[in-house]
């Protein structure tokens, strides 16, 4: 496994890849490596000839306040993850590489981002576009791969792709869960034994949901406030948003309806989860 710490590097590895008339597929990640992870790097390795991924984490989408500074990091036991599974190589910039002294680029995805996580998390989206482009622009792949879970960024970046004619396949792939629910994350690190117990009411809400809209409700509102009344009952957690929008679009519904996203963020103790649910078909009201 190739260990890439500068961009003249990693362009280079990238053209020989080409030169050679391999596909290349890429992961971006911050690090703190999970099994959600592996499940992108494992399917680039099956679609592709080479994969790379990339470890960085991004000071342009934390916001002041944010845990930039503590953000987990364990780079012996991310390469023991990602070498066993036969990841081509690996690309480490520095911040100083991504954004020396006079950087002043920001790429902008405009209504998608005017929502959930944007809306809550201001600059974010604007930080998460820019490294993305750059990284493509670095690494050229041929596909890159992204959670569900980030269900937001993943329909941000495809609409980026789109806008911009950016040379690149964006695959989504599903959440990758704990066996009693809890998606995997790396601020899952952050949680006791304790606050992880109450984070698994994420995923149960989300769950709960399900079944409420599988059984025919259409009150989005109604919906919002059940799943907002289980938050109620921990003191431990305080609810960012919980959406019952339209699974593209992020819009809010007032009717629940085919391609609903119920997303949730909620800080469990210090750390901020996000889960969601897509539902592609509802129940039909009228005999159809
Ligand atoms: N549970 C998961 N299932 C599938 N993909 C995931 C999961 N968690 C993260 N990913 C994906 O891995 C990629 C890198 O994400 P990132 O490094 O931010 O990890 P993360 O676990 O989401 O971190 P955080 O805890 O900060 O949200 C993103 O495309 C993200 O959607
Ligand atoms: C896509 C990404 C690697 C950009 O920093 C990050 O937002 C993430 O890990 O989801
Ligand atoms: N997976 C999203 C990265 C972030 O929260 O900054």
């Amino acid at each position: 496994m190739e260990i890439l710490r500068s961009i003249p590097e990693m362009k280079a590895w990238s053209r020989q890849v080409r030169q050679a008339g391999r596909t290349l597929g890429f992961v971006p990640t911050m690090g703190a490596l999970h099994d959600g992870h592996l499940s992108l790097v494992k399917r680039s390795r099956a679609d592709c000839d080479r994969t790379v991924v990339s470890i960085f984490v991004n000071p342009k989408q934390f916001g002041p306040g944010e845990d930039l500074d503590t953000y987990p990091a364990n780079w012996d036991a991310d390469r023991n993850l990602l070498e066993p599974l036969g990841v081509d190589a690996v690309f480490l910039p520095t911040r100083g590489d991504m954004y020396p002294h006079g950087f002043q680029t920001t790429v902008t995805v405009e209504d998608l981002t005017g929502h959930l996580c944007g809306e809550s998390r201001p600059g974010f989206f604007e930080g998460v576009t820019t490294v993305v482009l750059k990284l493509f622009l670095i690494v050229q792949p041929d596909t890159a791969y992204f959670g569900e879970k980030d269900r937001q960024q993943l329909q941000v970046i495809r609409r980026m792709v789109e806008d911009l004619n950016v040379n690149v396949s964006v695959v989504g792939l599903p959440i990758v869960r704990d066996a009693d629910g809890l998606a995997k994350s790396s601020r899952n690190q952050y949680l006791n034994p304790a606050q992880r117990e109450i984070a698994l009411s994420l995923s149960r809400a989300l769950e709960q949901a399900r079944q409420r809209i599988e059984a025919g409700e259409t009150d989005a509102a109604r919906l919002r406030r059940e799943i907002e009344e289980k938050f109620a009952l921990h003191a431990e957690t305080r609810i960012d948003y919980v959406s019952v929008c339209n699974a593209d679009t992020f819009e809010e519904l007032d009717v629940i309806q085919d391609n609903v996203l119920v997303a949730l963020a909620v800080f469990v103790g210090k750390a901020r989860l996000i889960d969601n649910c897509l539902i592609e078909r509802v129940p039909c009201k009228e005999p159809c």
